[in-house]
C-alpha cells in the first residue's frame, strides 16, 4: 500500500506542554486510520498540524511524497485535505445546498466581476456547482433537505451536511474529528455505513473518535496517543489486546466488551 500521509516526529508545544511529542504516523491511502486515547492526549491538536490550523513546533510532514511542513492551511486543502470539526461549524441561516457550495468555494474560476455581473461564465459555474451539491447531498440522504435551512436540522443531519461539504472540494484525505460524538445508536450506525461508502470513493479517511465499537468496526489502522506521545498502532484488534492500550484508555472491562462484541 501507499502511503498518502506522512508525519515524522511531528511535535506541538504550547507554553509548559508537549501536547503532541515527536509522533510517527503514516496514513495508506484507501485506508480507514483512527486516532484514539484519553481526554487531552493531542489527538485534536494532532489534528491541527495536520490540517495546517496550528504551525509544528518540529516535525515533517509529507503529503503524498510532497513536502507540506510549511504549507498554509488553503494549500493543504488545495493539496486534498479537507476536515471536519468536533463542533459542527456551518452557516446556519444558510440552506442545506447553500452550505455544501461553501465547500467548493475555492474551486470556482471565474472573477469577482463575472459573478457581481451574472456574466454567462458564472451562472454556468454556478449551475454546475449546484449540481455537485445535490449530487454529494444525495449521497449523504439529505437531498429532500436541500432547501431547508442548515440550523433547523437534526444533530444528526447536521454531522452529515459537515461531510457532504468537506466532500465538496474533492479532497483524497478526510479529517474526521469525533463524527459520532453526540450522536444515538441508529446514528452512528448509520455514519458508519455513509463512511465506508466514502471510502469507496477513493477518500482516505483519518478519524479521532471515542466511540470505541464504531472505531474497531470502521478503522483498518488505529493510532493510540497518551499524553501526546504514540503508545501503540496497530489493526482494532491488536490495539485492543494491547496492554498499555488497555491500562491507559480502554479499561479492562471495555476491552471485554470489545472482544465480545467484536471477536476475540
Ligand atoms: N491552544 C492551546 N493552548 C494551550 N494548550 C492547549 C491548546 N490546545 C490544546 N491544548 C492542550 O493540549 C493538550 C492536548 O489537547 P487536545 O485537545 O489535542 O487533546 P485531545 O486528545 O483531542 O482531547 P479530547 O479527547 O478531550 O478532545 C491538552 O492538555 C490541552 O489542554
Amino acid at each position: 500500500m501507499t502511503t498518502l500521509l506522512s508525519a515524522s516526529r511531528l511535535t506541538k508545544q504550547f507554553t509548559g506542554l508537549l501536547a503532541v511529542n515527536e509522533v510517527d504516523v503514516e496514513v495508506s491511502a484507501g485506508s480507514v486510520h483512527g486516532i484514539i486515547g484519553p481526554n487531552g492526549a493531542g489527538k485534536t491538536t494532532l489534528f491541527n498540524l495536520i490540517s495546517g490550523l496550528l504551525p509544528l513546533t518540529s516535525g515533517t510532514l509529507t503529503l503524498d511524497g510532497r513536502d507540506v511542513t510549511s504549507a498554509p492551511p488553503y494549500q493543504r486543502t488545495r493539496l486534498g485535505v479537507a476536515r471536519t470539526f468536533q463542533n459542527i461549524r456551518m452557516f446556519s441561516d444558510m440552506t442545506v445546498v447553500e452550505n455544501v457550495m461553501t465547500g467548493m468555494h475555492t474551486r470556482l474560476k471565474s472573477s469577482g466581476v463575472a459573478s457581481l455581473l451574472r456574466l454567462p461564465g458564472f451562472r454556468r459555474e454556478e449551475r454546475a456547482a449546484r449540481d455537485k451539491a445535490m449530487e454529494l447531498l444525495a449521497f449523504v440522504s439529505l437531498a429532500d433537505k436541500a432547501r431547508v435551512r442548515s440550523g433547523d436540522l437534526s444533530y444528526g443531519d447536521q454531522r452529515r451536511l459537515e461531510i457532504a461539504r468537506a466532500l465538496a472540494g474533492d479532497p483524497r484525505l478526510l479529517l474526521l474529528d469525533e463524527p459520532a460524538a453526540g450522536m444515538n445508536p441508529t446514528e452512528t450506525r448509520d455514519l458508519g455505513t455513509l463512511l465506508r461508502q466514502v471510502a469507496k470513493r477513493d477518500i482516505t479517511l483519518l478519524l479521532v473518535e471515542h466511540n470505541m465499537g464504531f472505531v474497531m468496526d470502521l478503522c483498518d489502522r488505529i493510532t493510540v496517543l497518551n499524553f501526546g506521545r504514540k503508545i501503540a498502532e496497530g489493526g482494532p484488534r491488536e490495539v485492543r489486546d494491547n496492554p498499555a492500550v488497555i491500562e491507559a484508555y480502554l479499561g479492562t472491562k471495555v476491552a471485554a466488551r470489545l472482544a465480545k462484541a467484536h471477536g476475540a
